[in-house]
């Protein structure tokens, strides 16, 4: 069997590595329309940084697995595509801010029409609307040349940046939707002959096309939600002198509740969450269904004001100004064991401590000092692009990130954080010298006595100024 996947981004690239690994009798081709891109993935440094991925690459590159910009010969060839490219919330037009922009799903789709010269299986790898294999099938059908029949599979994703190659390898289940007719049938025994690969048959759960793509929405909307009402509760336990993780541990013991997705933070980012809980609003609103939008809608509005919350108690805590202080931010990647900062809440942090005058030293183990520039000189960013280059320092080792700095701000979970030397920090900052946990990974009552001025999320004053509820002015 010949497989080709369109777009060799973040799913695509670790989903045929993957799968080339366990399937040595797949030819695997992987097609970007960005010969830059190709060009990365056919180099030793790789476009993305996945733990395992470059181990799994190596192994297949150029045996089973191939990398390439000719979209042509690769669709030309293959038995089954995957059609695995972005899907941005559209920026104009109807639906501007909420729908799913499906313009490249739509130009995979145009191009497999023009090229194939044979039956194909046509994989919607891509997180989509529920229905989007219907207009799919509309391209395909209204441009079929005599004798040649197309199948269409809905395939949804559900592996997690910083985990994907485990993800991929142990998938709790894999999800397929096909149409229920004969031939429907044929094609989703096709692509679950891969996954029989490496998958147990009993994970690989069958659905009409419309629950696969709507599952894909769900669950999304579900692991979201789950981190939005833990943040709420976080506000709470703020102002009440409640320990957020004490609640999320005794809540979580509930075995019909479960202890995952509970860990409250700055605010949940990542190219999928919001993206795809917006599409599931915009879906609602269309389907006349404004109190089921509203309700989904409310997991995005928590997250904005736990961003929000955590920027302005870090202004507030360091005396309502932080007017040409200098501020470090440890991690930029919207989460730990990835280089990727889409809708990451630093940019939120960031963005408004630059407002507010402040100067900001900034590190993070993966994230490149231009993508940094870049989300932060982005056009919805208020503040000029010249003013932001010259507020921003990006350094490549912590330590000198927090040199003379009044405050180190934790954004990002990495594990080196951890282990760091926080004695030497402290003699290398302003004082008095404050941090804040945004990931409530440090030991603060350590910090505390080293001389920190601590604040984490979802914890109130304790002591004599270990953890100081926000909105309360610290002691000095
Ligand atoms: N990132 C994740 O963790 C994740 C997980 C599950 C599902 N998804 C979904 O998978 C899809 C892909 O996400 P991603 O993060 O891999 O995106 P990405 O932006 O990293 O990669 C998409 C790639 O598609 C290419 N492309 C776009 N149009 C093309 C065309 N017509 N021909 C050839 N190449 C084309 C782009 O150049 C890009 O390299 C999205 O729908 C996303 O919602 C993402
Ligand atoms: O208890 C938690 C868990 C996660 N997060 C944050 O939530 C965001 C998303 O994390 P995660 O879900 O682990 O990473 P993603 O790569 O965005 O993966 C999600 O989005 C993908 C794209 O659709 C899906 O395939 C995955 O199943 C789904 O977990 C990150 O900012 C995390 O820091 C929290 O704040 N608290």
């Amino acid at each position: 069997m010949k497989v080709c996947c369109i777009g060799a981004g973040y799913v695509g690239g670790p989903t045929c590595a993957v799968m080339a690994l366990k399937c040595p009798d797949i030819v695997i081709t992987l097609v970007d329309k960005s010969s830059e891109r190709i060009a990365q993935w056919n180099s030793d440094k790789l476009p993305i940084y996945e733990p395992g991925l470059d181990e799994v690459v190596k192994k297949c590159r150029n045996v089973n697995l191939f990398f390439s910009t000719d979209i042509e010969t690769a669709i030309k060839e293959a038995d089954l595509i995957f059609i695995s490219v972005n899907t941005p919330t559209k920026t104009c037009g109807n639906g501007k801010g909420r729908a799913a922009d499906l313009k490249y799903v739509e130009s995979a789709a145009r191009m497999i029409a023009e090229i194939a010269q044979s039956n194909k299986i046509v994989v919607e790898k891509s997180t989509v609307p529920v229905r989007a294999a219907e207009s799919i099938m509309h391209i395909l059908r209204a441009n079929q040349k005599p004798g040649i029949h197309y199948d269409i599979l809905s395939n949804p994703e559900f592996l997690a940046e910083g985990t994907a190659i485990n993800d991929l390898l142990n998938a709790d289940r894999v999800l397929i939707g096909g149409e229920e007719t004969t031939e429907g049938h044929e094609a989703v025994a096709k692509l679950s002959w891969i996954y029989e690969h490496w998958i147990p048959k009993q994970n690989i759960l069958t659905t009409n096309t419309w629950s696969s793509e709507l599952s894909k929405l769900a669950a999304n909307a579900f692991l979201a939600q789950r981190i939005s009402s833990i943040n709420s509760l976080s506000a709470v336990c703020e102002a009440t002198g409640a320990d957020v993780s004490e609640v999320a541990r005794a809540v979580g013991l509930d075995s019909r509740i479960g202890s995952k997705f509970l860990q409250a933070s700055v605010g949940f980012g990542g190219s999928c969450f919001q993206k795809d809980i917006l599409n599931l609003i915009y879906i609602c609103e269309n389907l006349n269904l404004p109190e089921v939008a509203a309700y989904w809608q409310q997991v995005i509005d928590m997250n904005d004001y736990q961003k929000r919350r955590f920027s302005q108690k870090i202004i507030e805590s360091l005396f309502n100004t932080v007017s040409d202080k200098r501020i470090a931010i440890l991690g930029f990647a919207f989460k730990k064991n990835t280089g990727d900062t889409r809708e990451t809440a630093a940019i939120t942090v960031c963005q408004t401590l630059l407002e507010e005058g402040a100067k900001l030293d900034i590190y993070d183990p993966k994230v490149e000092p231009e993508q940094i520039i870049d989300d932060l000189t982005h056009p919805s960013v208020t503040e000029s692009p010249e003013n932001v280059k010259k507020a921003v320092q990006i350094h490549s080792d912590p330590y000198s990130a927090v040199r003379a700095t009044h405050a180190l701000v934790i954004c990002t979970e990495w594990d080196e954080f951890v282990d760091l030397d926080f004695q030497r920090i402290y003699q290398s900052m302003m004082k008095p010298a404050y941090i804040f946990d945004g990931r409530k990974i440090l030991d603060h009552e350590r910090l505390h006595q080293i001389g920190f001025h601590v604040q984490t999320i979802g914890k109130k004053y304790q002591r004599s100024g270990l953890l100081r509820s926000w909105g309360i002015v610290p002691q000095l």
